[in-house]
């Protein structure tokens, strides 16, 4: 176990080196190590224990154990453990955001952003807790009851991703301990230091040891403990579409439940009667955040014909401006992608564009920064047929694609199999309410790039995922409804 860097946090302890597992900072020296690289510069911050099978069944059985005492504590507990949780986050959010920057690299104003908005999931499930009400259903006899109850499923476990490696966490965590659950999270092994400070953070708070553990380790073994160990009775996962489907194969032997935010490939829709300066901001706000590494990214971007020459040089000359460097450094637009492949990925699709008639108006290589630094891009004359409109980039590349009617973009923003968000930009109201109801997307942006909120419900259809975060109902992915028939009720003697 090392940490190797001193972050300069004002508590130290927040940065761990330890895997937390059932209640316990855990070593695991037989097992193998995790190093955690800065993506700025490679250079190792910490390392961790990569644990072995045995570890995460331990993490398993005690959250099991430990689930039903949550659970049968009353609601406003509960809630009230989960509001210093998210004070402590709230509290602590500068150093939060500093580990979170160096493992993974986004500027420090867009880590504070992703851990406070995201702390909010906790907040509002905190008060969610309370309001988890049953029914009573008027019974076809006379002589029964209907009633529903709301429980909660279990134990579930979490896979979590490297692009927001705080906020996906309190996403699940929120709701999952609101509703009485238990869990054991397994972080992406690029970005596990957010996820054990957000532990150490729970266990302050009072979150009872072994309700919550951290494993870090291999994901295939794990993946396949949290699938087949019948202890678990839920997956949570955010993550790709190819490991999602894994987990739903893998789960099927048990009809785990799952939950699921994967891959999207958003269309972003420009119309002749948008607002230019608005249209601009929202594509920025959406193509460019976390250097494009989001789900919710836009990764098509259809302008209209007559709107198309003023958005695309106002776009490119303020993507021009943006300022690449370290993302702890204050003036920093944009950090540097995860890693090699992701630049060999924008690469890959900036030379199929490229070969297939599309011109680059600013950016389009990687950046004189070196390293996993790519320049922010946007590319014209993009069509249906180039890679970028049929695969998610996940990089900082705006590829515009020209359309002249609403029914042409429809089928062309349509034409994928996922359906995770998508945006458009228009004045006219009748088209708000036509594309609203036609995109095919769990959610829609209009006149905005930015739709986030522990308010809303966020998740996909098609193979973007099943199930939604956050909103009222968020809490049910994580209550199963049992039904109470009541017999016997004559008339009184
Ligand atoms: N919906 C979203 O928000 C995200 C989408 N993606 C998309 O996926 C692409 C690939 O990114 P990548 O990081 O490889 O995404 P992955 O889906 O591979 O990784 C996400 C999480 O799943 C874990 N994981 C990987 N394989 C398994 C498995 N068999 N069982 C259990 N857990 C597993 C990873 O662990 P470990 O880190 O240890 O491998 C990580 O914690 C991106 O380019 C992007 O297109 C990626 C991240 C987030
Ligand atoms: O990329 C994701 O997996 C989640 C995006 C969260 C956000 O929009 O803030």
């Amino acid at each position: 176990m090392t940490i190797f860097r001193d972050l300069g946090l004002r508590e130290p302890e927040l940065l761990r080196d330890r895997a937390f597992v059932a209640g316990t900072w855990v070593e695991s020296p037989s097992d193998g190590r995790i190093t955690v690289n800065d993506p700025f510069d490679g250079s190792e911050i910490a390392d961790l224990p990569s644990l072995g099978v045995d570890a995460v069944r331990l993490a398993i059985d005690v959250a099991h154990r430990e689930q039903k005492a949550w659970a049968a504590r009353p609601a406003r507990e509960r809630a009230t453990v989960l509001k210093k949780w998210f004070d402590l986050i709230v509290e602590n959010c500068d150093d939060l955001a500093l580990i979170l920057t160096r493992e993974q690299g986004k500027p420090l104003s867009e880590a504070r952003g992703e851990i406070l908005a995201n702390a909010n999931y906790i907040e509002w499930f905190a008060e969610e807790a309370k309001r988890v009400d049953g029914d009573v259903i008027a019974a076809p006899l006379s002589e029964q009851r209907h009633l529903v109850l709301k429980q909660p499923v279990g134990t579930c476990a979490a896979i979590t991703p490297w692009n927001f490696p705080n906020g996906m966490i309190t996403r699940k965590a929120g709701p999952a301990f609101a509703a009485g659950c238990s869990m054991v999270l397994k972080p992406a092994s690029q970005t596990p230091l957010s996820a054990l400070a957000l532990a150490y953070l729970a266990q302050k708070a009072g979150i009872p040891d072994g309700l919550f553990s951290v494993v870090t380790g291999p994901a295939r073994a794990i993946g396949e403990e949290f699938c087949s160990n019948p202890k678990i009775a839920k997956i949570s996962f955010t993550g790709s579409t190819e490991v999602g489907r894994w987990l739903m194969e893998r789960g099927a032997a048990q009809i785990k439940r799952l939950s699921l935010e994967l891959g999207g490939n958003a269309p972003f829709i420009v119309f002749d009667d948008a607002d230019v300066d608005i249209a601009v901001e929202g594509a920025i706000a959406s193509k460019f955040r976390n250097a494009g590494q989001t789900c919710v990214c836009a990764n098509r971007l259809y302008v209209q014909e007559g709107i198309l020459p003023a958005f695309s040089a106002a776009l490119a000359k303020r993507v021009s401006e943006f300022r690449l460097g370290n993302g702890s450094d204050p003036g920093t637009r944009q950090g540097p992608l995860i890693d090699g492949k992701a630049v060999a990925k924008i690469e890959e699709h900036i030379e199929d564009a490229l070969s297939k008639g599309a011109v680059v108006l600013t950016g389009g290589r990687r950046s004189e920064l070196g390293g996993n630094f790519f320049e922010p891009t946007v590319m014209t004359g993009v069509t249906q047929q180039m890679k970028v409109a049929k695969e998610e980039t996940f990089a900082p590349l705006a590829p515009l694609i020209s359309f002249s009617s609403e029914s042409e973009v429809v089928a062309m923003a349509n034409d994928t199999e996922y359906g995770l968000a998508s945006y458009f930009f228009t004045k006219d109201y009748a088209r708000v309410w036509r594309m609203a109801e036609a995109l095919e997307a769990g959610m829609v942006g209009v006149n905005t790039g930015l739709i986030g909120s522990e308010a809303a419900p966020f998740g996909g259809v098609k193979q973007s995922g099943l199930g939604r975060e956050g909103s009222k109902y968020g809490i049910s992915e994580y209550l199963e409804i049992k039904y109470v028939c009541l017999a016997g009720i004559g008339p009184a003697a």
